[in-house]
């Protein structure tokens, strides 16, 4: 499985992209910024689009995929979610004033987007990769995504989360973490702006770890707001983790 950032930013500016995650060719964790990075040709080739939330920096470019592809599209691209984030995205995005709405459109039997809505914790196969979302606590309705590999190793991308004890506990359920995508939106010293937009600083994400069961092989931060960024880096490097710690820029990719 080939794990592609597109954008990890907590924000924008010149190679700053938000939140944006490819699985292969034809597979997105979220449509943030980042979306914008594939080629004409890479974009017809996407097929399910995972939604973690409503916010815009994960979702921006969903609407604008769905019209780049509107007249080419044979079958729907499909969008996952549970029923709070569906629900948000159908009615404060796809509502025909913000943008059209594309479950209905050319027509209600043939549209251009599907949506299937996801239950926490029940495993969504596509192909040989499964998609298990689960909830974590940010300000709005928020699941992450655990993608189990065709090898069988396992991608934990959190999206936006706040430390509390079900993230440690959720996390401890699945097993070895190969690869955790996790967020660390804010410096030390913005802690309480961390706890009040439901975010993680170094010193929360040192205290998640060190309640693992098992450490991770890797541990890729993201969501880090581009102005905090070397101070958030510094943080990091400072906990001496015993694992691979990369703090992630758009364009890296992985195999799982
Ligand atoms: N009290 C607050 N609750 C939520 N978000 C806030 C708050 N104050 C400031 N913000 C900012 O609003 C941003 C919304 O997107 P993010 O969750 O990435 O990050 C959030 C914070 O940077």
């Amino acid at each position: 499985m080939k794990v592609q950032v597109l954008g990890c930013s907590g924000g924008i500016g010149v190679g700053e992209f938000t939140t944006c995650v490819r699985i292969n060719e034809d597979i997105l964790l979220d449509a943030g910024t980042g979306l914008g990075c594939l080629t004409q040709s890479e974009l017809t080739q996407l097929r399910h689009v995972f939604i973690s939330h409503s916010h815009l920096d994960h979702v921006c470019l969903l609407p604008m995929l769905i019209d780049n592809q509107f007249e080419l599209l044979k079958s729907p691209i499909n969008v996952y979610g549970v029923s709070q984030v569906l629900e948000s995205l159908h009615q404060h995005i796809f509502n025909w004033k913000i943008w059209p709405d594309f479950t209905q459109l050319p027509s209600v039997d043939a549209p251009v987007m599907a949506f299937t809505t996801l239950n926490s914790k029940e495993s969504f196969k596509l192909g040989d990769l499964s998609f298990t979302p689960f909830d974590v606590e940010h300000v709005v309705p928020t699941t992450g995504y655990a993608v189990v590999s065709e090898g069988g190793r396992l991608f934990v991308f959190t999206s936006d989360t706040t430390l509390n004890e079900g993230l440690i506990k959720t996390l401890n359920q699945m097993g070895p973490i190969h690869s955790l995508m996790i967020e660390c939106a804010m410096p030390n010293r913005m802690q309480d702006l961390a706890i009040a937009s439901k975010h993680m600083t170094p010193t929360m994400l040192n205290e998640l770890l060190i309640c693992l069961e098992a450490m991770p092989e890797r541990i890729l931060v993201s969501h880090i707001k581009p102005y905090y960024v070397d101070e958030v880096e510094a943080e990091l490097m400072s906990l001496n983790l015993n694992a691979e710690l990369i703090v992630l820029s758009s364009g890296q990719f992985f195999f799982l």
